[in-house]
């Protein structure tokens, strides 16, 4: 069926139109919620007026909460606990998430919808005035000796003090204009941005060093937007199934079944990325580590794209199965 016959049901059936689309209220998040009101209205002529979609700003726990780790607070759900309930208690009809932060095991009545199309998935780092000259072929070296890095990502802040056991990481927390201005006042010699988030703030040239997935495996999800919306609104779920990014689902389904069969504690220190590669195949790569960099255990797997999901379990339990088990306690 045509994308707009799908779409111009919805008034048909009696929806009543505007859609209220939750998000959080940082500027990238109204970026992100923009960006998809603009793929589905261009899906969707119907939807092309003033009044079809409605925002609705949710302030979450994690946007509260400024001074913690995520790992100390409870971790990522705590950015989608307040849009559940939104969508639960029929408050807004969708909702646009960064899918790194939804937590794998989604609260029942809530579905993951659709994903959209990856932005680039590599961390960067920006650098405070005392740090050296970039090198391509040593990422790190342009940081000093003994400089405190700031992140609240035991994923970032394992796979530094594993590459640099010299350096120390001090939280930072806050909306990328926020770490940016930190860096700046020199409170911190350098911090990690998720790539993605620079450019679609267009501030890509604050990105001082890009770290390729290799140097630095992204979290699962990273760079896509997903959509969620209660599992019972049938129609809702066939209209957003319909601008379903094929590789971003793809490569989603891979890292977030690793996710999920890795996932004992939120302190543990977890890298998942999946990239499709020209031959059509997924490779996958999978990392668990001790938030000091004193372990660090990282392996790839490369198989049938349409096996994401069976892929990722399965590098997800040896990943597991090898790592101290401690780790997962
Ligand atoms: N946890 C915060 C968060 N969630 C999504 C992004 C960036 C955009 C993305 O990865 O899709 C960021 C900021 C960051 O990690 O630098």
């Amino acid at each position: 069926m045509p994308l707009d016959d799908t779409f111009a049901k919805v008034p048909r059936h009696g929806r009543a139109l505007p859609l209220r689309v939750g998000t959080r209220g940082s500027p990238l998040a109204l970026w992100q919620t923009r960006h998809f009101l603009s793929i589905i209205t261009r899906f969707c002529p119907v939807l092309r007026n003033a009044e079809a979609f409605e925002e609705r700003v949710i302030a979450t726990s994690g946007d509260r909460i400024q001074d913690r780790a995520l790992a100390d607070i409870g971790g990522k759900g705590l950015f989608a606990k307040e849009i559940h309930e939104a969508l639960l208690d029929r408050r807004v009809d969708f909702a646009v998430h960064s899918l790194k932060d939804l937590e794998t095991e989604l609260p029942a009545g809530i579905s993951l919808a659709c994903t959209l199309a990856r932005e680039d998935a590599r961390d960067a780092i920006v650098l405070g005035a005392g740090c050296g000259v970039p090198d391509p072929a040593d990422p790190y070296g342009c940081l000093p000796a003994g400089a405190v890095i700031g992140t609240a990502s035991v994923r970032r802040q394992s796979q530094i003090l594993h590459a640099r056991p010299d350096l120390r990481c001090g939280i930072i927390r806050g909306n990328i204009q926020t770490r940016l201005g930190r860096v700046r006042a020199g409170e911190f010699a350098a911090s990690f941005l998720a790539l993605a988030g620079l450019k679609r703030m267009g501030l890509e040239r604050e990105a001082g060093v890009v770290l390729d997935a290799e140097a630095m495996v992204p979290a699962a999800g990273q760079g896509i937007v997903g959509i969620t919306c209660r599992s019972a609104d049938a129609e809702l779920l066939e209209l957003l199934s319909a601008i379903e990014d094929r590789a971003a689902a793809a490569v989603s389904r891979a890292e977030r079944a690793l996710l999920a069969a890795l996932d004992g504690s939120c302190r543990t220190p977890i890298g998942g990325h999946a990239r499709l590669l020209p031959t059509g195949a997924l490779h996958l790569t999978g990392l668990v580590a001790r938030p000091d960099g004193s372990f660090l255990l990282k392996r790839s797997v490369t198989g049938e794209a349409a096996d994401a999901a069976r892929l990722g379990t399965a590098l997800g339990e040896e990943l597991r199965a090898d790592s101290p088990a401690d780790l997962f306690a």
